[in-house]
């Protein structure tokens, strides 16, 4: 793999993984991978089992896979790999509590000792983790351990994060909190990378891109990720559904709704646009 010149974006070029098979043939993880993120931007990456999203993430986060070829330049992220939150928040915890967590995270990062301790403080106030800093895991749940990988993850100032399925294995309750703090975190100018299958934690207005068969083979808005492009509506599946994912209920409604053209573009998302929806459907005469 070839390191191009500096450029601000994060950039993959033709970028390509085969893997091996037990037969001896070969069958790409990655192919011919072009891909371009921003400082700050937030990009949601979809696709079923094995469509090749880890590899993906891993090779922004600038973790070292076996046999890419291609070209690429990690841009602001720099040279150094990105914080990586995988599914499993046990499998990248260290110490006993979030406290320790985090203070060992950032002396990994080289902060100065007397820095750590001030540092350590603010990190568990902006999480949301004070109340539970010097609770053992074995006393906290899914979620709360979650938030501490993250915690610890961005504990060093980082210009990129990378979720892996981060919430695959939450309860809504615990998603939602590991979401809203990624969502601080991009606020505070932190570019996301966040791998997901559940479709529901996109907004219409979010950059989607969907894999399939190792190939990235959509990029763009939420919106027509769900429901395809404005012409198309009613005519044969959306990307969402090309890529063999499934549609949440709500979006599967408002398609339905716009294919008997009972609903406009741009379809509800909140709760108080579907009322205005439902009540506008409700007044047309039968
Ligand atoms: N370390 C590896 N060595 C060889 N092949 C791999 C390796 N990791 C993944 N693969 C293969 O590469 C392809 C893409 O896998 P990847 O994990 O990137 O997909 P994914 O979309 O993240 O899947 P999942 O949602 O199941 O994690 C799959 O066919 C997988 O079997």
């Amino acid at each position: 793999m070839r390191q191009s010149t500096y450029d601000e974006r994060l950039i993959l070029k033709d970028v390509s993984i085969d893997r091996l098979l037990d037969n001896g043939d070969s069958s790409p993880r990655l192919q011919q991978i072009d891909f371009e993120l921003s400082p700050g931007e937030w990009v949601n990456i979809a696709g079923v089992n094995g469509s090749g999203k880890s590899s993906l993430a891993r090779l922004l986060a600038g973790l070292t896979i076996e046999g890419v070829q291609g070209t690429w330049s990690r841009g602001f992220a720099g040279n150094g790999p990105s914080p990586y939150v995988m599914q499993q928040p046990d499998a990248q915890l260290f110490a006993e509590t979030p406290r320790e967590e985090i203070r060992f995270a950032l002396e990994w990062r080289g902060m100065p000792p007397h820095e750590i301790m001030l540092r350590t403080e603010e990190i568990l106030t902006f999480t949301g983790l004070s109340a539970i800093g010097d609770i053992p895991w074995n006393r906290l749940s899914g979620g709360q351990r979650q938030l501490a990988a993250v915690a610890a993850a961005s504990a060093g100032e980082t210009s990129l994060i990378v979720f892996d399925e981060a919430t695959s294995m939450l309860d809504e309750q615990s998603m939602v909190l590991v979401q809203g703090l990624a969502k601080k975190l991009h606020q505070r100018g932190t570019a996301i990378v966040w791998v997901t299958q559940r479709l529901q934690e996109m907004t219409s207005t979010a950059r989607v891109v969907a894999m399939l068969g190792g190939s990235i083979v959509f990029d763009g808005k939420g919106e027509e990720f769900l429901y395809g492009s404005e012409e198309q509506v009613g005519q044969g599946p959306t990307p969402c559904q090309t890529v063999g994912l499934r549609l949440p209920y709500l979006s599967a409604l408002a398609l339905e709704l716009g294919r008997l053209g009972k609903l406009k573009r741009p379809y509800p998302e909140t709760k108080e646009e579907w009322d205005q929806a439902l009540a506008r459907i409700e007044a047309v005469p039968r």
